[in-house]
């Protein structure tokens, strides 16, 4: 899992090591680890160091002073640098050793003509110190970048956004590459914010972070923590998933819940629906089997609608007591008090709806808000989308690894409530069942990247499954 920090817990692990560590130079370490991503970048790129053009945006603060260092390098091993200093001031030291390395200072006019003939643009304006947003001629040189197709190197992060939140400004920097120091910040991981980050890149500068903020899953967490069969397995030791979704009016989201818990690996599928939906499965997916009986965890909700009677359905099963995957509809009908172990998969509508919010609080705050559902139920909050988090009770959060946004489409919510679902029936908690079936779920549809509908995707699982044994 890699682990994320927020920009204040940084600045602290900072100050603990210039108390610790007298004398070193922590942005020496942030210059030297930049200029190498800087090379490394232009050298997969083709221009190569040696007489390529460098544009660098300096602002008024140390962002500035590491890039400022770091264009002293790079003017030393061959780059054409010409410095713009975005703000008037600029670090004095760096802009002392860029100017003595060679870099020429040019003015906001200058860095117009300069950026056409660059081969990149070295973003040092801002860093975790910087407010959201850009001033107009920053914004300006921003939006240039983009229009001839410049490619961006942030440093720390893409000037403009707020380090800490998934919510970009209107304005800022859209980054090819990314050279962060110290660890991730929020920016970085959630989208929207990230998708401004483009590839990102951690330097260790030797600080000592504590515990993170959040930690995010990759695909190698997600294949070391899935539940595989052994000699003993049987069907049952390997979970009975009952799944009672569905309605009249929605039997798909029934027939894609069974499809997605099937190629999760569900040890035996009890449908319990309604009508349409169980003529359907039946016909579709012969091993699913039909009717009441013993299980292991439940899924509800989706595709339930608003029917009379949908609350006696969801006090129903929860009165099992089993992990339940409480999905779609039948968050309308919360009561008061869930079984241990229960896992809910709103959407950021869902989950507004949930909490009496507008679904723009939602989207401003997604941690606040899915921490606060977590909290008043004493559940696992998965909140869906192009960021999935996992938020426990206690308030831990993990990042389930991002997949393509082609999987925003109808359809792909019921696919991952029925993975989650044999997951929870394996015997994994929900914070685990939530975290490895939102990533799986990515993980299928990073191989099939295109407009494929959620059962195509489904039906990729078990290959992404099968690949962990193999890693294992
Ligand atoms: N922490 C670490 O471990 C390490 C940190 N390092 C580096 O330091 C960076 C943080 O440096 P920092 O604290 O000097 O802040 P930074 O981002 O340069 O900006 C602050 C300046 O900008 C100004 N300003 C703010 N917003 C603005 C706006 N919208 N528009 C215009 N101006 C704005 C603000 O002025 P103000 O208006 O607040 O007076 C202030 O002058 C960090 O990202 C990393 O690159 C590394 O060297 C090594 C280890
Ligand atoms: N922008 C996005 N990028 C990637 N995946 C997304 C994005 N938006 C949504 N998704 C995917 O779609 C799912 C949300 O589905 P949901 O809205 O609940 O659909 P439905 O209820 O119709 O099945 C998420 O779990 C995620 O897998
Ligand atoms: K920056």
């Amino acid at each position: 899992m890699i682990a994320v920090h927020t920009a204040q817990q940084v600045r602290e692990a900072e100050q603990a090591f210039f108390a610790a560590n007298p004398g070193v130079d922590l942005m020496q370490r942030a210059a030297d680890g930049l200029a190498e991503a800087v090379e490394n970048f232009l050298e997969g790129r083709g221009p190569g160091v040696d007489g390529a053009r460098l544009l660098v945006a300096v602002g008024p603060g140390n962002n500035g002073g590491d890039a400022l260092f770091a264009a002293a390098r790079l003017a030393r091993l061959g780059c054409r640098v010409e410095l713009w200093a975005t703000h008037g001031d600029a670090h004095e030291a760096g802009l002392a050793e860029a100017q003595a390395a060679g870099c020429q200072q040019i003015d906001a006019g200058q860095a117009t003509t300069a950026l056409a003939e660059a081969d990149l643009l070295l973003d040092g304006v801002l860093g975790i110190g910087g407010r959201p947003g850009l001033d107009a001629p920053v914004a300006t040189l921003a939006r240039e970048a983009r229009d001839l197709g410049i490619p961006v190197v942030a440093v720390d992060l893409p000037s403009g956004l707020d380090a800490d939140s998934s919510t970009p400004a209107e304005e800022s920097f859209h980054a090819t590459l990314t050279v962060t120091f110290g660890a991730l910040k929020p920016c970085h991981v959630l989208q929207p914010a990230a998708s401004r980050c483009g590839e990102v890149r951690l330097v260790d500068i030797g600080l000592e972070l504590g515990e993170p903020w959040a930690l995010a899953a990759a695909p190698g967490d997600i294949a070391q923590r899935w539940p595989l069969p052994g000699p003993t397995s049987d069907k049952y030791s390997r979970g009975v998933v009952g799944i009672d979704t569905g309605s009249v009016h929605y039997p798909g989201a029934a027939v894609l819940g069974t499809v997605g818990a099937l190629h999760a690996g569900a040890g035996m599928i009890r449908f319990c629906g309604p009508g349409p939906a169980d003529g359907l499965i039946r016909a579709a997916l012969p091993s699913v089997t039909h009717g009441e009986g013993r299980v292991q965890a439940w899924l509800v909700g989706s595709g339930w609608g608003d029917e009379p009677g949908d609350a006696e359905r969801l006090a129903g099963r929860l009165a099992d007591g089993l992990p339940t995957v409480v999905d779609a509809d039948a968050l309308r009908l919360l009561p008061d008090h869930l079984p241990a172990g229960c896992l809910l998969t709103p959407h950021a509508g869902e989950l507004a709806r949930l909490l009496d919010v507008e679904r723009e609080e939602v989207t401003a705050d997604p941690i606040g808000h899915a921490r606060a559902a977590a909290d008043r139920w004493q559940a696992v909050v998965l909140l869906k989308g192009a960021t999935q988090y996992v938020v426990q009770p206690d308030g831990a959060v993990w990042l389930a690894v991002p997949g393509p946004h082609w999987s925003a489409q109808a359809g792909s919510g019921d696919v991952l409530a029925g993975i989650c679902a044999t997951l929870l029936a394996a015997g994994l908690d929900a914070a685990r069942a939530a975290l490895l079936g939102a990533s799986v779920q990515a993980m299928a549809a990073r191989r099939r990247p295109g407009p494929y509908p959620p059962d195509d995707i489904a039906r990729e699982v078990p290959a992404v499954v099968g690949g962990f044994e193999v890693v294992r």
